[in-house]
């Protein structure tokens, strides 16, 4: 339903904007970028003399799309509501009951197209989503973000283990099998850039049997797994009272091989160090979800001691917990929580806005080990891009001019924490056009 890929090589001339390992933000002024008909970045840098070009700078640059890390697309329909209970009574009240009615594939499609679109018009080029527990739904989901053309991981929620909903739970059987079914029939689909993922929603509401079980699946199948882990206070010491023979919660994902180069465990607040090092040796990578973690109350995560750690880490929107959709915001909310540690503890090393927008682009590719496809500008990577202008016309930001060139570039870049959708003017995926949406995927 997307634009067909260019027939022949394309090029971009502006100003390109993304991180590399080594540094946090790179600034390309009046630089080429070639894609070739697979959609990959073929060329990248290659300064042009201005002066001879007639360069003008202007209000628009590129930057690469953005990784949300942990979303779940069920809950987008009900945005918002977390922001007046604990977690456990707002999964409880809110997430069980509506991410049971996903059972109705007409219902399901109607949010999946919606979350689907309104992540990509916010310059999400590459989601993981947690679905719900239902195959058919779950299927539909991988099949709307094909149609729509973002890259997504999808995962099938696994839980047979919830008291608190007697409707909204899974025999051990269930869970197993109908994951089995959702990884065959989402691969069998071929869709280039919708892969599956294991997904146990998170220890507590699995039987240690079936935690097994998708360690298993996962391996044999060498695909990707997510969860939760070290959210809030309370939930450690849940944990801790039903595994007591496992030394931490890193340890009991660990313990049944859910902990490997290919797993995203989201919020991570209260790992100790120890945890962490368990991440590092394993791979494993963690989703920074500060508007979910500030909005439920949960915590607020250290993102520079997991640095410190080597782990891998990403920004995630963890909507309904976050209340915001916008990777954007999340960039806003990671500083924000970046900043209060430095309120409550004055020593502490702030993260810079170039560390969190690497972590928005770069870090979240590498969070779900999607970095040899996507995260930056480098060659041979697809080109997965925002086209970003911040005086875009009726937007939220009026341009000041400034005569000095190097600021006037800096202030420009800096503008991504005043942008919305209204300044990703233009969303590529592998190359493909995909926001503005065409006739068709507007219905
Ligand atoms: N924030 C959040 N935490 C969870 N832990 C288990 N399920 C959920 C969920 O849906 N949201
Ligand atoms: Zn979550």
């Amino acid at each position: 339903l997307c634009a067909p890929p260019a027939e022949v090589p394309l090029f971009y001339r502006g100003t390109f904007v993304h991180s590399t390992p080594q540094t946090p933000l790179l600034i390309l002024e009046d630089a080429l970028l070639g894609v070739n008909t697979h959609g990959k970045v073929f060329l990248c840098g290659v300064y042009l003399n201005s002066s001879l070009c007639g360069f003008l700078p202007c209000s628009e640059f590129f930057m690469p799309g953005m990784v949300d890390t942990h979303i779940h697309a069920p809950q987008y329909s009900y945005a918002g509501t977390a922001l007046d209970l604990p977690l456990l009574q707002w999964l409880n009240k809110y997430t069980f009951p509506v991410e049971a009615r996903f059972e109705d594939l007409k219902f399901a499609q109607q949010i999946y197209n919606q979350v689907v679109k309104r992540t990509l018009r916010n310059g999400t080029t590459t989601a993981c989503y947690f679905a719900t527990i239902h195959t058919d739904a779950s299927l539909l989901l991988g099949q709307i973000a094909n149609d729509l053309g973002q890259r997504a991981l999808v995962g099938k929620v696994c839980m047979d283990r919830n008291d608190s909903a007697k409707t909204y739970k899974e025999t051990s059987q269930e869970s197993q099998e109908e994951t089995l079914r959702f990884i065959k029939e989402l691969l069998e689909k071929k869709y280039p850039r919708v892969s599956p993922v294991v997904t146990p929603r998170f220890a507590l509401y699995c039987t240690e049997p079936l935690l097994g079980q998708l360690g298993a699946i996962a391996k044999y199948n060498n695909i990707h797994i997510q969860s939760h882990i070290g959210e809030t206070v309370d939930r450690m010491n849940v944990v801790k009272e039903l595994f007591p023979d496992s030394k931490s919660y890193t340890d009991v994902y660990n313990k049944h091989n859910l902990l490997t180069d290919k797993t995203v465990m989201a919020h991570g607040c209260y790992l100790s160090d120890e945890e962490l090092t368990l991440f590092r040796q394993t791979g494993a990578s963690l989703a920074h979800c500060p508007n979910s973690n500030i909005s439920l109350c949960s915590g607020l995560l250290d993102v520079r001691n997991v640095l410190k750690h080597k782990v891998k880490i990403g920004l995630g929107t963890d909507v309904a917990g976050g209340y915001s959709a916008s990777m954007l915001d999340a960039v806003r909310r990671a500083l924000e929580t970046s900043k209060v540690l430095t309120i409550q503890n004055p020593g502490y090393k702030t993260l810079t806005f170039e560390e969190v927008f690497r972590l928005a682009t770069l870090g979240g590719s590498q969070a779900l080990s999607l970095d040899k496809q996507t995260g930056n500008f480098e060659v041979g990577k697809d080109f997965d891009a925002l086209r970003v202008n911040v005086a875009a016309p009726g937007g939220p930001i009026d341009l000041i001019k400034d005569e000095h060139p190097k600021v006037g570039i800096w202030m420009l870049i800096i503008q991504i924490v005043n942008s919305d959708d209204r300044n990703i003017v233009e969303v590529f995926v592998a190359g493909k056009k995909v926001v503005p949406f065409t006739e068709k995927t507007q219905e």
